[in-house]
């Protein structure tokens, strides 16, 4: 199998996330969603978050997006704050919901970062058509989204979070509501649109093997509060990098000993807390 050279773009971070703790103060009690947060993501790296419910992971992630503010610590995005970065456009957000507005065709709903930005229609127009092609769905430029599938309607998500060429793409579990066959399916389609534009992921989800086929390193969070309790490396020669994955690494025995490797520590075995484990 040839592979292709590790996902690294250039030698900034594409996310670095230092010292970050985040406590929500509620009426009744303060709640640590997270503590103590290490964590980068380089350039083109996908890099998975898994954990059990209110670990913290979209709290992580919504941090990342500046959508929220860490209490401790910091966010860097490329270099810049979290906030700079969000104004300069430098991610695509997908979440679990496609977040399509109904009464928009598909090219409308891709097109609108751009609209909103004020790209020209030409040119809106072809960057559509190219993002269109990408996700495979260049024969439904004017369905709605009511018209197309769950899946269908993720690949729409995928291509407007895509829009504005991102170098990061951040992801709250876009695959969650899928069946397993589509599932994969869009697993597949995910790391094709990586390979293609270099792109960073961040991933949020709680599949051990999606994670395991998706990522150069899946993170492993605890609840309560939130801590990573261990970065699992996903590769080696069987599995490759997260851009050389294909249906058959799902059956490669390195892939079984990863999701096995995960699911240890997700379930709390014996190991000791941190550093990196292949
Ligand atoms: N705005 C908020 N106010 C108070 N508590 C919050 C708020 N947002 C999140 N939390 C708490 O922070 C913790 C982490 O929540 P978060 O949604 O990040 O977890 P999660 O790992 O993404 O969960 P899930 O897998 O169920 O989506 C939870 O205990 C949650 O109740």
């Amino acid at each position: 199998m040839s592979r292709s050279p590790a996902p690294r773009t250039s030698t900034a971070h594409a996310i670095e996330i230092t010292g970050v703790d985040r406590v929500f103060t509620t009426r009744r009690n303060d709640v640590v969603a997270l503590s103590g947060i290490d964590l980068t993501v380089e350039a083109g790296e996908f890099v998975s978050l898994i954990g059990p419910s209110g670990c913290g992971k979209s709290t992580l992630l919504r941090l990342v997006a500046d959508l929220d503010t860490p209490t401790a610590g910091t966010v860097e995005v490329f270099g810049k704050t979290a906030r700079q970065a969000r104004l300069d456009q430098d991610y695509g957000i997908a979440f679990q919901q496609a977040g399509l507005l109904p009464w928009r065709t598909v090219a409308a709903n891709i097109e609108l970062p751009l609209k909103l930005h004020g790209v020209a229609s030409d040119e809106r127009r072809r960057r559509c058509a190219e993002l269109l092609e990408l996700v495979g769905l260049e024969d439904f430029p004017k369905a709605y989204p009511e018209q197309l599938s769950g899946g269908m309607q993720q690949r729409v998500a995928i291509a407007r979070a895509l829009a504005e060429s991102p170098r990061l793409l951040l992801m709250d579990e876009p695959f969650g509501a899928l069946d397993e066959i589509t599932r994969e399916r869009m697993q597949n389609e995910l790391v094709r649109i990586c390979r293609e534009t270099g792109a960073a992921v961040l991933f949020v989800t709680h599949s051990i093997p999606e994670a395991v086929f998706l990522s150069d390193r899946v993170v492993v969070m605890s609840p309560r509060p939130g801590r990573v309790v261990d970065v699992v490396r996903a590769g080696g020669d069987q599995m490759g990098t997260s851009h050389d994955r294909t249906d058959d690494v799902r059956d490669v025995p390195d892939f079984f000993h990863t999701v096995a490797r995960v699911r240890e520590h997700l379930h709390g075995s014996p190991q000791p807390r941190g550093g990196e484990t292949r």
